[in-house]
């Protein structure tokens, strides 16, 4: 979520609330926003990893909330996170993003791409987007007006007034659409949305900008069975093209979607490796799941 986009999308709704003379602009009264890629450099993948921890740690007033975490993803893998409320799950995802810095350790984007020299806003466009667990999409904006938004890169108030899509942005948004399933619902309200859709629109918000990895958290949390077994299968969809990091209580979802499962604990890896293996696990039945 960048700040520059923020204000452009809430200037954009503050527009269509003029037009339409709504007065609210954003999801549950908040800041609404997502992360905006530019045109992202390709990510050297070419010693399997997308993504790359090595002995990171991070102390919150002398707690190490991350603690010597090391961990790595392939490309176009989707990897599930699991573990204890305080485990670190967060924490991890903010250094990923840039919106924490560890105290020490190293955190890479392919082999090449150091994140901890780069901003949070710098992160995004390098081609890692963040989807938080609480929807934030442009309530007073329709569907398709959602998508549109996220893929202006032009930041001139005149071109985000005058800006239209050209065809291939057009292709693209369409076939957002379908993958999100709210090709029926391109021309509602973002605000009429069940929440499952909205946190699909999210999805489909930063899908626009073509994201290498994406970080999710909690995303079926609130949602009906049915709205996470279609959120399993877009996420199953999408692996391979994207690569993603999926942070998730929720086992029953973890066990549909899941290959390998990393449990955090206390900062640190405490197990890896199939659902069905690290809940067979005794440290993690002691730690989480036994709880
Ligand atoms: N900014 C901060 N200042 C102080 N302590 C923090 C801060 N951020 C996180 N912590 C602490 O770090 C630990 C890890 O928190 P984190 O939110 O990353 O855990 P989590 O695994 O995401 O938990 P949950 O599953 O409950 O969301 C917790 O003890 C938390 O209280």
């Amino acid at each position: 979520m960048t700040p520059d986009l923020l204000e452009e999308g809430a200037r954009r709704a503050r527009a269509h609330a003029l037009k339409t003379g709504h007065g609210k602009t954003e999801s549950g009264g908040r800041a609404a926003g997502f992360s905006r890629l530019a045109t992202p450099g390709e990510v050297d993948v070419t010693h399997g990893r997308i993504l790359y921890l090595e002995d990171v740690s991070v102390s919150f007033d002398g707690f190490k909330a991350i603690n010597k975490l090391s961990l790595d993803i392939a490309p176009g893998e989707l990897r599930c996170i699991i573990g204890p409320n305080g485990a670190g799950k967060t924490t991890m995802m903010d250094i990923i993003t840039g919106k924490t810095r560890p105290d020490e350790g190293r955190v890479y984007f392919g082999s090449t791409i150091d994140l901890l020299r780069y901003t949070e806003p710098e992160i995004a466009q390098l081609g890692i987007g963040r989807k938080f667990q609480k929807p934030t999409v442009f309530e007073q904006l329709t569907v398709f007006e959602n998508l549109e938004l996220a893929l202006k890169t032009d930041k001139a108030v005149t071109a985000s007034l005058f800006f239209r899509l050209d065809s291939t942005q057009s292709d693209r948004l369409l076939e957002v659409l379908h993958t999100i399933h709210l090709t029926g619902n391109a021309s509602a309200q973002a605000g009429t949305l069940s929440h499952g859709q909205k946190q699909w629109l999210e999805i489909g918000m930063l899908l626009m900008q073509d994201p290498k990895l994406l970080l999710l958290d909690e995303p079926v949390a609130g949602m009906t069975d049915i709205e996470a077994e279609r959120t399993a299968e877009l996420f199953l969809s999408l692996k391979g093209k994207h690569s993603l990091m999926v942070v998730e209580h929720d086992m029953s979802f973890i066990n549909t979607i899941s290959d390998i499962v990393t449990v955090l604990c206390e900062g640190a890896v405490l197990a890896q490796g199939t659902l069905a293996q690290v809940q067979a696990d005794e440290r993690v039945i002691e730690v989480y799941l036994g709880r």
